[in-house]
């Protein structure tokens, strides 16, 4: 009966491989990477059959496939890998009131509130306009990858300065704003775009951007269209539906705090 005692270590170890089974699964779901899984995973199956069956042949042929398999998953899989380091690498633990939010009980409603109207309020306008934009609001996760791609700022954040930035003839129109304690931290930011397969056609490379940033990492994304004026809410890889404005203020601060 020795599988019965479980260690408190053996708990925590558990954890972690759900953990780490967890962010495996962000990362491949909806792409192309699940197939080639569901691929090695029926070679794998095939090379047990032809053991067992004693098909020498074709057994050393899966076999060795297998044996080389290590080293052809890592260069299959090398944006996947890049990705999940980078992931972890990035979760930013180490600013203390980021850390603080984690736990429900620490709000500074004050801040948040501020940022989030003037956030919704620009989209809104920008809606009315038919103005396209995407901004990503940055939580835990370190969005610094991203940022690095577009040009680095330090702005407060009011209503007329997103509008201003997304602004068709603006120099700063293209790409995404990234927002992070109250301040616009960069804009013109390319962002991962996803490929998932089950995102409705009719949207574009901006909310597949949305998708890509979210399923990714713990930041929220809203997304104006151009061509509906509609705002979309995207959070963990998924289109959030609400009713009216009121309501997407009141699910923000909640996923914010
Ligand atoms: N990977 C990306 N990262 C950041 N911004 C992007 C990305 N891809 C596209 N965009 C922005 O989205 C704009 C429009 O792209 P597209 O028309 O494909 O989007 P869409 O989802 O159809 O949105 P809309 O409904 O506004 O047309 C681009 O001009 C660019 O500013």
């Amino acid at each position: 009966m020795d599988f019965l005692n479980l260690r408190i270590l053996d708990i925590v170890d558990i954890v972690f491989v759900a953990i780490l089974l967890y962010y495996l699964y962000k990362l491949v779901k909806g792409t192309v990477a699940v197939n080639i899984f569901i691929g090695v995973g029926m070679v794998y199956f095939m090379w047990q059959i032809t053991r067992l069956l004693q098909m020498e042949l074709l057994s050393g042929i899966f076999g060795e496939f297998i044996g080389v398999g290590m080293f052809a998953l890592i260069v299959v899989f090398q944006q996947e890998i890049r990705k999940f380091l980078l992931m972890i690498g990035s979760t930013n633990f180490t600013q203390r009131k980021k850390f603080l939010r984690q736990f429900k009980f620490v709000k500074d409603e004050t801040q948040i509130n501020t940022n989030i109207n003037a956030i919704v309020k620009a989209c809104e306008s920008m809606g009315r306009d038919y103005t396209g934009a995407i901004i990503i609001i940055e939580k835990s996760t370190n969005l610094d990858f991203v940022k690095n791609t577009g040009d680095t700022m330090n702005i407060e954040i009011n209503q007329p300065i997103i509008e201003s930035i997304f602004y068709k003839n603006s120099p700063l129109h293209d790409g995404a704003i990234v927002i992070a304690d109250n301040k616009i931290s960069a804009t013109r930011v390319i962002l991962p775009v996803s490929n998932d397969r089950s995102i409705p056609l009719r949207f574009g490379l901006r909310h597949r951007a949305a998708v890509g940033i979210t399923e990714k990492t713990d930041a929220l994304a809203l997304v104006v269209s151009e061509e509906t004026g509609q705002i979309s809410y995207v959070k963990d890889g998924e289109f959030v539906i609400f009713e009216d404005t009121d309501e997407l203020i009141n699910k923000l601060r909640e996923d914010l705090t």
